[in-house]
């Protein structure tokens, strides 16, 4: 992986000090089942903010919140001020880009044309420019195939561009998940267990890609359960717990709350969040 941040430099990149994510009391029901209660949660340009929490306590469905997966049943999000649209593609178009817990690669396409997928988003080549294969149509590829490349060698895949996705080991699949999200240009990138079933030289490979990402501008959500890595990596860190922000601080704030220490041993504690779940 290169960490030249200039050619990594993200075109929708943030002006420092600014909010780009406020969610604001966002719950998701599912029926009689409240997944996600009243959360609130912010993310400043330059920032990773990771995001924790035992098995069911509800990271993901958040993600998927403040990604248009979800429309949720209350509460709000707003990316860089503006309350975000309802699908996914608008999301992505918007300016926040995700990757998924379990990997969603076209397993028989190659790296390169993974990664030109993730830039549909940012292509205004309409369908019969297509069609007609015109010269607008193939400068618009070109450079987009131009920034693909720029993205493989930002994360450390220019030898792989050729290869078929399948054929990659599972370190390099995540990575190029992580490519095809930045080809979005996003303002934010939402990782989901970034290095779920790494082993440890890749979660290191990967913690360097965040920070990489980082620099160049993008803010980071990051859900883990690789604790080392989100106490190292994570700016701030909030926890869940039965759908509801239990804390919310800086790493040592947080590994040093009792409460976060019993929430995942699962064992009580006093005002535990979903005590009384009948809320
Ligand atoms: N589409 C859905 N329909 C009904 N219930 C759902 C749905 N999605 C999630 N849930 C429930 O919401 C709760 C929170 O699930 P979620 O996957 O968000 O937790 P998580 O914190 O991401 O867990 P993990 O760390 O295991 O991935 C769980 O009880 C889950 O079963």
């Amino acid at each position: 992986m290169t960490t030249d941040t200039t050619r990594g430099t993200s075109r929708a990149a943030a002006t420092p000090g600014e909010t780009v994510l406020d969610a604001r009391g966002v719950t998701m029901r599912f029926g009689g089942l409240t997944a996600v209660r009243g959360v609130d949660l912010t993310v400043g340009s330059g920032e990773i903010v990771g995001l924790i929490g035992p098995n069911g306590a509800g990271k993901t469905t958040f993600f998927n919140c403040l990604t248009g997966l979800y429309v949720p049943t209350e509460g709000e999000v707003r990316y860089r001020g503006t309350v975000l649209p309802p699908t996914s593609f608008k999301v992505t178009a918007a300016g926040i880009a995700r990757t998924f817990q379990n990997i969603r690669l076209f397993a028989d396409m190659t790296v390169l044309e993974n990664v030109l997928v993730g830039r549909h988003t940012r292509t205004k080549e309409g369908f019969w420019s297509a069609v007609l294969r015109g010269p607008r149509f193939h400068r618009a590829e070109q450079a987009s195939r131009e920034r693909a490349m720029e993205l493989l060698e930002f994360v450390g895949l220019t030898p792989k561009a050729d290869h078929l996705a399948r054929n990659l080991p599972y370190g390099e699949q995540r990575t190029l998940e992580i490519a095809r999200a930045l080809a979005s240009e996003p303002g934010l990138l939402l990782l989901d267990e970034p290095t779920a079933g790494m082993n440890p030289q890749e979660t290191r490979t990967t913690e360097g890609l965040v920070r990489a990402i980082r620099g160049t501008g993008v803010a980071v959500l990051v859900i883990e359960h690789d604790m080392r890595f989100i106490f190292t990596l994570c700016d701030r860190v909030a926890v869940l717990v039965q759908g509801e922000k239990l804390i919310e601080g800086d790493s040592a704030t947080v590994q040093g709350d009792e409460r976060v220490i019993a929430a995942y041993l699962g064992e009580p504690f006093e005002n535990a969040p979903g005590k009384e779940d009948d809320r």
